[in-house]
């Protein structure tokens, strides 16, 4: 284990993530989903500091909205994070004081929760001062959680196997989104079990929608509102169908596009312009359909130090 005397803490932030397209075929034999996904890192991030701590030890804390959802012990995705990081790299005793700071939403379709691992693995690595490459990061991230790698990544990237296996896409410009937060969660694995009892026999031929590429490669939001898919969202509206009405809502108000946030329930609006999202967002949440409301726009990186 290096020495880390004379660093403080080492601070990171990672950002939320939609997906753009999420295509799902059939349940495998090991519970997890074949996918094809083109994900989109957008500006909501949770900041991470770490900080020495006694040998073994990963204190959590967590601050920010919906800090009591997100579990301060060995569940949290971070010291899965530490624990894995410091057997494959460093000190199997090593640990690290965890400060994370919430505004992912927690269980809302965004990737927090991986975030929260991704800038975890990159930050320890900084304060253990370990030799490890990015790409080894990224194997990692696989065996955490099948979002964790592009939480890594960040930017857009198109994902296949359970969207962790990722190849970088090239988006010109920056697109506007308004983000409506729901006022309650919607679990992951609960979502994908809808999506098998509405698709008993999905096609197991998957692929992202035509053209969707080459408009991420001209920048034109208006053609990306045309392209974008969610095979999950069926099954989020089937479980929350009030998400319908906030969907409807940002479509009266201006949106060029709505849809379910991966495995939802935060709703993603598409807007034409910086203006555009500002107005659908005054609009939105004057309609009371949601529990907060957040203009974002994509891509943005992926976890990265902080100066
Ligand atoms: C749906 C997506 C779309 O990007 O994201 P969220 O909407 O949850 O953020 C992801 O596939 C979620 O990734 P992540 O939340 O990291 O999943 P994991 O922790 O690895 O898996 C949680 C559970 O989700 C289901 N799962 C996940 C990924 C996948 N390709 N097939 C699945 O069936 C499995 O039931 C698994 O046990
Ligand atoms: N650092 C973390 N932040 C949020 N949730 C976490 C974290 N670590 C573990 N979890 C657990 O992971 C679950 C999924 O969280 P999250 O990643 O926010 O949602 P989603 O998979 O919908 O993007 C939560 O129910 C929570 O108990």
């Amino acid at each position: 284990m290096a020495d880390v005397r004379g660093i403080d803490g080492v601070r990171v932030r990672a950002s939320g993530k939609i997906n753009l397209a999420l295509r799902v075929g059939p349940r495998r034999s090991d519970g997890y989903h074949p996918l094809a996904t083109v994900f989109q890192s957008v500006s909501v991030y949770d900041d991470l500091e770490v900080r020495p701590a006694p040998p073994g030890e990963f204190p959590v804390t967590v601050t920010g909205a919906q800090a009591d959802l997100v579990p301060t012990d060995g569940r949290n995705l971070v010291v899965k994070a530490g624990r894995l990081l410091a057997e494959a790299y460093g000190s199997p005793d090593a640990g690290a004081a965890i400060a994370i700071r919430k505004s992912i939403p927690v269980t809302g379709g965004m990737a927090g929760g991986s975030a929260d691992c991704a800038a975890a693995l990159v930050a320890l690595s900084v304060l253990w001062d370990l030799d490890v490459t990015q790409s080894e990061l990224l194997d990692l991230g696989k065996q955490l959680g099948a979002d964790v790698p592009f939480s890594l990544m960040g930017q857009t990237a198109y994902g296949i196997g359970r969207g962790d296996d990722l190849v970088p896409v090239l988006s010109r410009g920056s697109y506007h989104w308004v983000l409506a937060f729901a006022d309650f969660e919607l679990s992951t694995p609960a979502v994908f079990a809808r999506f098998d009892e509405l698709n008993p026999d999905p096609s197991p031929a998957l692929g992202v929608p035509t053209g969707m590429l080459e408009t991420l490669a001209s920048g034109d939001a208006t053609a990306l509102a045309g392209v974008l898919v969610n095979d999950l969202q069926p099954a989020a509206l089937s479980l929350r169908p009030e998400l319908s009405k906030t969907m409807a809502e940002g479509m009266d108000a201006g949106a060029l596009a709505s849809m379910v946030s991966g495995s939802g329930p935060t709703i993603a609006f598409l807007a034409s312009s910086e203006e555009a999202a500002i107005d659908l967002s005054f609009r939105l949440s004057a309609a009371d359909v949601c529990r907060t409301v957040r203009r974002v726009s994509g891509p943005v990186q992926g976890a990265k130090l902080v100066a």
